[in-house]
């Protein structure tokens, strides 16, 4: 056995140790990091994957030691390239050149009691239509990273990363899809100009093709964030008016630097708490369509952040319901009539989506337009639900 990889080996136990309820890897790792300056960047990036992989298995094998579950994340997550599993667990690597769905299936038939629905908890809540055995083999794999290239800006983009020896997959006209940690702001600095694509996952671009937005339209993104969909929209129909708004203060500060990075100046802006009535700061505003990209659990994006999985409590989903409900019921009454509720969750959750769809027919007199399923496990991407749902 080297030395080496037993060293990693110790180093990931004493992380998992010092921090047995992470709740963002993402978060806490560079802190770590940072207290253990004798960690190399080479050690540093092992250590990482190792976690990130650990953390896929969800909650499967959770009777075993931490250093055999770490074993089986290794060979379901990287197969061949597991030096680490090579060297420590020379047994399993040598069916580490097994395809994903071989390997899931080695398992399943081993010694482990590996059984891929242990993985994932919450199966009785998942949305019609999703594949069960799909899904969960995407836990295994890391998704790509996505970008939206601006209208017109495609050559520049592709050219540049085909310079720097970046592998890219097209997906459509706009999207390409890039290997997850392409160092983008290295290749495409701010001081070069006016930004030329936006990171959007593949499932939320899809989502935006439910927009369609017309000319002089008056659009309202409720829950806009940094503005992902309200920039899509923008370059769906540059000539409308918007209005975007968000309950946290600093993340509308992010959207007008996004805003103004991509040359667009004209737009309103409000800080709402749509759990409230809004009626007293919108009077009698009426909207041509309505962005109501919902807080949720985010459980069609769990393939980022593997953690989550068995940190997420399944009682927690009902209390998003609520608040969908909740600031559903209080953005619909500014639709005009006939007019779009573009409704979006990034969870494949029936409570909040389908289910959630039901009570907003029922209760305010909706009709489907059209709703979806946007599923992302089958191409590296995010899972994400949609309805355009018509006042
Ligand atoms: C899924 S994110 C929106 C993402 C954004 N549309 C985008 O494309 O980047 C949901 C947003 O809802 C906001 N939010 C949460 N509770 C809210 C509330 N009570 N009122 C208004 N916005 C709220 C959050 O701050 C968060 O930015």
């Amino acid at each position: 056995m080297s030395n080496k990889y037993e060293n990693q080996l110790r180093t990931f136990l004493r992380i998992l140790e010092a921090y047995p309820k992470t709740t963002q890897l993402s978060r806490f790792l560079p802190g770590y990091f940072r207290e253990h300056k004798q960690m190399g960047s080479g050690d540093r990036r092992t250590a990482s994957r190792l976690l990130y992989n650990y953390h896929r298995l969800g909650n499967a094998c959770s009777s075993l030691p931490p250093e055999e579950r770490l074993m089986l994340a290794e060979f379901l997550c990287e197969g061949r390239e597991s030096l680490f599993l090579q060297s420590l667990k020379p047994e399993l690597y040598a069916y580490a050149d097994l395809p994903l769905e071989k390997r899931i299936s080695y398992l399943e038939g081993a010694e482990y009691r590996f059984s891929l629905e242990d993985v994932y908890p919450f199966t009785n809540h998942l949305s019609k239509g999703v594949e069960l055995r799909s899904f969960l083999t995407s836990f295994f794999e890391q998704p790509d990273l996505f970008i939206r290239i601006h209208p017109g800006r495609s050559e520049g983009v592709e050219a540049k990363l085909s310079e720097n020896g970046v592998t890219y997959r097209r997906t459509n006209e706009h999207c390409l899809a890039l290997p997850n940690g392409t160092k983008l702001d290295h290749l495409f600095p701010e001081s070069m100009g006016k930004r030329q694509f936006e990171v959007q996952d593949l499932s939320s671009q899809r989502a935006g093709d439910f927009f369609k937005p017309l000319k002089y339209d008056y659009w309202w993104d409720a829950c806009a964030a940094s503005g992902g969909k309200s920039l899509h929209l923008y370059h769906q129909q540059p000539d409308i008016k918007l209005l975007v708004s968000d309950i946290r203060e600093n993340i509308l500060a992010n959207l007008d630097e996004r805003f103004a990075n991509a040359g667009i100046k004209t737009y309103q802006k409000k800080i709402l708490d749509l759990t409230k009535d809004p009626s007293l700061f919108l009077n009698s505003y009426q909207f041509d369509g309505i962005i109501l990209d919902a807080p949720c659990t985010g459980s069609g994006t769990w393939g980022r952040s593997p953690e989550l999985i068995s940190q997420f409590e399944a009682r927690q989903i009902l209390t998003f319901q609520r608040l969908q409900r909740m600031i559903a019921g209080n953005v619909v009454k500014f639709l005009k009539e006939g007019k779009p509720l573009v409704y979006i969750t990034c969870s494949v959750f029936k409570e909040e989506n389908e289910a959630n769809v039901d009570y907003l027919v029922e209760a305010y007199n909706l009709k489907i337009e059209s709703m979806e399923l946007i599923k992302g496990y089958d191409r590296r991407a995010d899972s994400m639900f949609v309805a355009r749902l018509i006042r």
